[in-house]
């Protein structure tokens, strides 16, 4: 029976990070390393100020505090923690290819190869890999084929061991998991491996969610969850144009089909559209492998959840520039929120930088308040599109640190992140410091529609 003393987990993102302090702190005598290239994201871990840690989710700060120094390790030693560990996740970026054959659809494997590769090449003792990293269908497979043609001598299972947290709510996520998905191969030492890793998870969580499969299943399993969660936010976004355009009110539509049991309530919020690092290019992986294997329809079918997603975050600019009678030309606009959702300070495929990028195209003047995300993030997210140059996206795209100010003599007010904070500010005092007639766009429906318009806001709500 294999007995896991030591972890390495190669990447302390927003995976690596969250969920080795869980597994750390749940697992009191493994001694669980986490290593980045990155120096600056580590000595952030690292950091003796709590609220300076790389990532902002709600409850990390306590799991880091209470395993950090003990048996959780934050380091820039690759070599060093690959050999010391008898298990290594692999837990880097995928992100959606740029360039070359694919580029726009298929997953960047380059990260993960290069793991593979620096494991197979510094490794002198047997070790189990778990992809943690969304990957497509049978990359364990090449992963595989890099790490046993070392011949060194030194074997390797590999496990496939998708993630679920979402961000906002990772710990929770992972405290308290739906399921834990293992896929490892079908031989006696791949039964061995997989129980390795489950009983890591079985320190907290009861066995019965806890699902062994087949490498493959697990693999699909991941694209398919975001798939499938994806799909509704762009359904019953569908369903948002639909209810503007006839009177229904889609938060009560989203409340009476939800109210079926066999429907569901969650993930039936209509927005301004998904963001996230994970919706858009998991499906656009599925998609690329459907059609890599010429399976049109299936390609076709998923592709529409996001061409639904472009099309809202389209259509929410578009709403504002023709309410405001056709032009934002130099008038100002206030965003509150950023992040591309709330109590995270991640902005990947933000639906705000899209709403932004339009805006700035009409050339208006963006003021941005976030809670958690900072400028030159912003800027970032800006320039990544290559819309205009940098100096211009400065220029007109600005950011205060006050939500009052924020939103001081704005023509409209956009809300695109779903911020608690953002319900409890004084909308009167709002009100009376804007132009008027002011203009509210709430692209996440968080504010009560009879008081905004009681003020004499003139309201705009998605779905509404
Ligand atoms: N963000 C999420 O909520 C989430 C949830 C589930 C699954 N995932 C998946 O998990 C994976 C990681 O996502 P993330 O959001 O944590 O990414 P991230 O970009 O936040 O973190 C990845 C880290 O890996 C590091 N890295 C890359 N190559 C490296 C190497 N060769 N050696 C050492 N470090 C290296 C990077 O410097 C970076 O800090 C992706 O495949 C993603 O699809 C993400
Ligand atoms: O009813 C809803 C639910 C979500 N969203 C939006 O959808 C996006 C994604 O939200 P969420 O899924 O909560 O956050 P992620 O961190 O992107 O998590 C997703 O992606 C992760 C990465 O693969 C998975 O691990 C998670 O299970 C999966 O929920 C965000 O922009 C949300 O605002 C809506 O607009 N309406």
């Amino acid at each position: 029976m294999t007995k896991i003393n030591n972890i390495c987990c190669i990447g302390a993102g927003y995976v690596g990070g969250p969920t080795m302090a869980v597994i750390a702190s749940k697992n009191p005598n493994i001694k669980v390393t986490v290593v980045d290239i990155n120096e600056e994201r580590i000595k952030a871990w690292n950091d003796e100020d709590l609220t300076n840690l790389p990532i902002y989710e709600p409850g990390l700060p306590e799991v880091v505090q209470k395993a950090r120094g003990k048996n959780l390790f934050f380091s820039t030693q690759v070599d060093e923690a690959i050999a010391a560990a008898d298990m290594v996740f692999i837990s880097v970026n995928t992100p959606t290819k740029t360039y070359g054959k694919g580029k726009g659809m298929a997953a960047d494997l380059k990260y993960v190869e290069l793991c593979a590769r620096q494991i197979a090449r510094v490794a002198t003792s047997d070790k189990i890999v778990v992809e943690k990293s969304t990957l497509p269908v049978r990359t364990a497979q090449a992963i595989k084929t890099i790490l046993s043609e070392t011949g060194n001598g030194v074997n390797f299972q590999i496990l496939s061991n998708p993630e679920f947290l979402a961000e906002g709510t990772a710990i929770q996520d992972l405290e308290a998991a739906d399921r834990v998905l293992i896929g490892g191969e079908q031989s006696p030492e791949g039964e061995e491996a997989i129980q390795a890793l489950v009983n890591i998870y079985k320190a907290w969580l009861p066995e019965e969610r806890i699902l062994t499969t087949n490498v493959w299943s697990s693999e699909l399993s991941k694209l398919t969850a975001n798939a499938f969660l994806a799909q509704r936010v762009s359904s019953i976004n569908a369903i948002s144009e639909l209810c503007e355009a006839t009177g229904a009110d889609v938060g009560e539509v989203a409340k009476a089909i939800g109210m079926d049991s066999r429907i569901g309530p969650k993930f039936l919020n209509a927005s301004v559209g998904f963001g996230g690092s994970c919706f858009q290019k998991d499906i656009l992986n599925l998609v690329y492998i459907a059609k890599s294997l010429g399976l049109v329809q299936v390609a076709d079918y998923w592709e529409q959840v996001i061409i639904m997603n472009d099309h809202q975050k389209n259509r929410f600019a578009e709403k504002i520039v023709s309410t405001l009678f056709n032009t934002v030309a130099d008038k100002k606009i206030a965003f509150l929120g950023w992040a591309f959702k709330k109590d995270t300070n991640d902005t990947r495929e933000s639906a705000a930088i899209y709403v932004a990028d339009k805006l700035l195209d009409e050339q208006a003047k963006i003021t941005v308040y976030d809670p958690q995300v900072k400028e030159t993030q912003m800027q970032r997210d800006l320039n990544y599109l290559q819309s205009r140059t940098e100096q211009e996206n400065k220029e007109n795209l600005t950011t205060t640190p006050d939500a009052y100010a924020c939103c001081q003599e704005a023509h409209a007010i956009a809300i695109l992140t779903e911020w608690d904070e953002f319900k409890k500010l004084d909308w009167q005092k709002i009100y009376d410091q804007m132009p008027k007639p002011a203009f509210i766009f709430d692209g996440r429906g968080i504010l009560d529609e009879e008081k905004m318009k009681n003020i004499g806001f003139n309201y705009f709500v998605i779905g509404g």
